[in-house]
């Protein structure tokens, strides 16, 4: 394995998906290094959310590559190695948690899908990880619906984290929260990234986010990344959409992060 392997948690080379006669993903090349928080923007429609679910096996590839922690996915490599190197946190759009479990029910989910232990351990874990999100035991035992949208994300948070993953996945994660949570969020995304070391891909279209939280942001276009690079590299990006999108209207009031 070469040094560049080593540093990257997520290889994604000459990836092509499509639905029918719709090709989404045009030969996208794309390297998520390991421990970075990497943001994903692009167009409504853009393929944000396939790129994310293809890398995770939701959906089919027609051709490319796509390698976790330097281990080939969907290939001829041994599934438990495949497994191991797949080992990620998901925070779907909306928080997805089961209504008809409880919180702590919900974050035990992927422990009793995936491992066998006591009951007494898994409370703890869940316990553990409700901590580290922010929320309380006593949260643990509301219902999702007793929750309020900054609750929701965080123990949808909580249960991406369950496994310990190496690397989470987040599809808008402060979609729909007021600034003040949402920059709550994007603190706890980040103390995350530093105290476990975790490699974060978040689709975003925050810009708050973009500029506060993530090292690097790449961006779609036309079915590949057209521009990656910490935020202020995107800012001088000469790519129409790139352009377009951070030196908007309502990108104004965006200032870059001092490096
Ligand atoms: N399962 C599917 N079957 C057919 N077409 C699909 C499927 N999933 C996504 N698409 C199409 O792929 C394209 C990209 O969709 P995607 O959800 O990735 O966009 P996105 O960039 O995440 O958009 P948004 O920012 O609005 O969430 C769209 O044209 C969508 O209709």
């Amino acid at each position: 394995m070469d040094d560049l392997q080593v540093s990257c948690a997520i290889r994604v080379t000459d990836l092509v998906v499509g639905f029918g006669r719709q090709v989404v993903l045009n030969e996208l090349s794309l390297d998520v290094r390991r421990g970075e928080i990497l943001g994903l923007v692009g167009a409504s429609g853009g393929g944000k959310s396939v790129l994310m679910r293809t890398i995770i096996g939701l959906i089919p590839r027609r051709s490319g590559t796509i390698e976790v922690m330097g281990v080939p996915l969907g290939g001829a490599a041994e599934r438990a190695t495949q497994e191991a190197a797949a080992r990620w946190g998901i925070l779907f759009q909306q928080g997805a948690l089961f209504s008809s479990l409880t919180v702590k029910q919900n974050v035990q989910f992927p422990l009793r899908e995936n491992l066998q232990m006591s009951p007494a351990l898994m409370d703890e874990i869940a316990i553990a990880k409700l901590e580290m999100v922010g929320l309380r035991a006593e949260d643990g035992d509301k219902f999702p619906a007793e929750l309020s949208g900054g609750m929701t994300k965080r123990a949808a948070l909580a249960r991406a984290l369950a496994l310990d993953p190496a690397i989470v996945f987040l599809d808008e994660p402060t979609s729909g929260l007021d600034p003040i949570s949402a920059g709550d969020f994007d603190a706890l995304i980040k103390t995350l990234q530093r105290t476990l070391g975790l490699t974060v891909f978040m689709v975003t279209h925050d810009l708050a986010s973009l500029n506060t939280v993530c090292d690097r942001v790449a961006a779609l276009a036309d079915g590949k990344i057209v521009a990656i690079g910490p935020m202020r590299d995107l800012l001088q990006s000469e790519h129409p959409w790139v352009r377009a999108y951070f030196h908007g209207k309502r990108s104004q009031m965006l200032q870059p992060k001092a490096s």
